[in-house]
């Protein structure tokens, strides 16, 4: 009978145990039988300021919104109360934040971008409406169970072409349907690429995302760039349509970003037919359910790449990370694996640092797109925090302290998103060679910004949000899942001082000869 009306004065004859309502924005709940259960125990509820009372600050302060509409919660509610309405909505699935500073200027009513078409701003649309109905419900649920994303997600990845998209504009696209038709395949560019990486980093489950095929995303270019033309139109038909998944093989306990330092031996048999391969690489991102594995290996002659597909002599072990085992990060064994030469990706003769090179800077900005677009989403949280959490009869964010924090975040995740859109602008004009040559130490230098920037954010949220922020449960649960894994994007794609190193050493490299003070 949730459409039932009553008074304020009905409500507050309901104030004691066993008969017990009470008011939050408008609805009224009967608590009678659920007091009890109640996670926050029956004595709260039954304070006279609560107990037949209006407790929608009370509640607020202490309760996401999604308690109200969990089946098991939002069947409490009996009426509303009379001539009164709703003031407190979520988000609309697939609709756009009004918290200032929640999404970034190009999403925000009365702001303008130079960078952004009607077509971008559908495919945004599209995918966060796909987000929102499908990828967060999943990765909520499947996150804590340390499992990798259901098979519905995975087809419908490949169904929307997002395991193509995932991989930059180029000739793959070609024939494909991309989100429904939202985006033609000669439009992708990377403003895209970008929308879709900070669309899917909005699901609040760091090792389910990279579970999420992260390992095709940084494996398949790969393939697709060096592979000879019937072993790449075999495997991107394969890994595109969603039958099988692939990951990057590169570090190894002996060797990470000293990729030459690799310690996983290829040798080419005598009739130069096939490479017998045996080593070990760690923390290989999917590398627990991936069908191949790309592969940097030593040869008498340097490093080759191999795609070596998941058979005899191939053992996978999970890798108990902080992000959990939704990623599938797997430590991986090669026991003389026989390789056929046919599955050489590029070079054969020594030269395959180039392979392995060849993918970091767009592996580097995407991170840089999903870092960024999960970090937007702690300075939401904190906003709303801040303004619904009462101390002292004020909101948190009447304390100077507080709003110091805030402009700090605000700071932050603008002035990176503005350096991000200019490197991805750069990116749709210039040829892989220009990249290479003039994107290579910005991307570097931008991805130590995200991440420091990150780590930062995450410091300052938990201690906004105090105990919640270290709490798995409840309010503070994205924040803490946030700062416990935001390590991870420090780390992968190279570390951060590695990162601001080679972006030194590029822009040295440029440096004039006669330039002097
Ligand atoms: C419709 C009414 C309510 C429902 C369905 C409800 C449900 C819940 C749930 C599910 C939790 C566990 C934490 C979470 O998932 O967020 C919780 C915790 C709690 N609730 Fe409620 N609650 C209601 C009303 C209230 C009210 C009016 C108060 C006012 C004092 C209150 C006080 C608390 C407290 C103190 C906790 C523990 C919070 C914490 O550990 O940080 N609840 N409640």
């Amino acid at each position: 009978m949730a459409n039932k009306e009553f008074t304020r004065e009905d409500v507050a004859k309901h104030n004691k145990e066993g008969d017990l309502w009470i008011v939050v924005d408008s609805k009224v709940f009967d608590l009678s039988k659920f007091g009890l259960m109640h996670p926050g125990g029956l004595s709260v509820l039954l304070d006279t300021e609560i107990a037949g009372q209006d407790a929608t600050e009370a509640f607020f302060g202490l309760h996401r919104y999604e308690v109200l509409q969990r089946p098991q919660y939002s069947r409490l509610q009996i009426g509303t109360i009379q001539g009164e309405k709703q003031q407190i909505f979520p988000r609309p699935v697939g609709g756009l934040s009004t918290v200032p500073y929640a999404e970034p200027t190009w999403l925000t009513a009365g702001y303008h971008s130079p960078y952004y078409k009607d077509h971008h701003r559908a495919f945004q649309k599209v995918l966060r409406t796909f987000v929102d109905q499908t990828l967060f419900p999943d990765a909520q649920a499947l996150q804590e169970k340390g499992k990798m994303p259901s098979r519905k997600v995975l087809d419908e990845f490949a169904r929307l072409n997002i395991h193509a998209m995932r991989l930059g504009p180029g000739d793959h696209l070609k024939g494909r349907v991309l989100m429904n038709g939202t985006v033609k395949p000669e439009e992708f560019d990377a403003f895209h690429e970008l929308i879709m990486s900070q669309e899917m980093s909005r699901i609040h489950a760091r090792g389910y995302h990279d579970g999420a095929a992260g390992g095709t995303m940084i494996g398949l270019p790969a393939v697709k760039n060096f592979a000879r033309p019937a072993l790449r139109e075999k495997i991107l038909g394969e890994v595109l349509d969603g039958k099988k998944l692939v990951c990057l093989a590169i570090s190894e306990a002996f060797a990470g970003s000293d990729v030459a330092g690799t310690r996983t031996f290829a040798t080419l048999s005598d009739d130069g037919k096939y490479w017998t391969v045996t080593g070990t690489k760690k923390w290989i991102t999917n590398g627990h359910f991936a069908d191949y594995f790309v592969t940097g290996c030593r040869t008498s002659k340097g490093m080759v790449v191999l795609l070596i597909e998941r058979g005899e002599g191939i053992e996978t072990k999970h890798i108990n990370t902080s992000y959990g085992p939704a990623s599938g990060t797997a430590f991986v064994t090669f026991d003389h694996v026989k390789v056929p030469v046919e599955h050489t990706l590029g070079p054969d003769n020594g030269g395959g640092l180039v392979v392995i090179l060849s993918n970091f800077n767009h592996e580097r900005w995407a991170m840089c797109c999903s870092s960024l677009g999960a970090q937007r989403i702690i300075v939401e949280e904190c906003l709303k925090w801040t303004t619904q959490r009462k101390v002292f009869g004020k909101p948190l964010n009447s304390q100077a302290v507080i709003r110091s924090k805030l402009a700090a975040m605000i700071a932050r995740v603008e002035s990176a998103q503005a350096w991000l859109e200019n490197v991805t602008y750069q990116m749709n004009h210039m040829n892989y060679k220009q990249q290479s040559a003039l994107l290579a130490g910005q991307i570097a230098f931008l991805k130590k910004y995200c991440t420091e920037t990150a780590q930062d954010t995450a410091r300052d949220a938990v201690q906004i949000f105090g105990g919640r922020g270290i709490t798995k449960t409840g309010m503070g649960r994205f924040i803490e899942h946030y700062h416990t894994n935001i390590g991870f994007d420090a780390i992968l794609g190279g570390t951060e001082d590695v990162l601001g190193d080679l972006g030194v050493r590029q822009a040295l490299k440029q440096m004039p000869k006669n330039a002097r003070l």
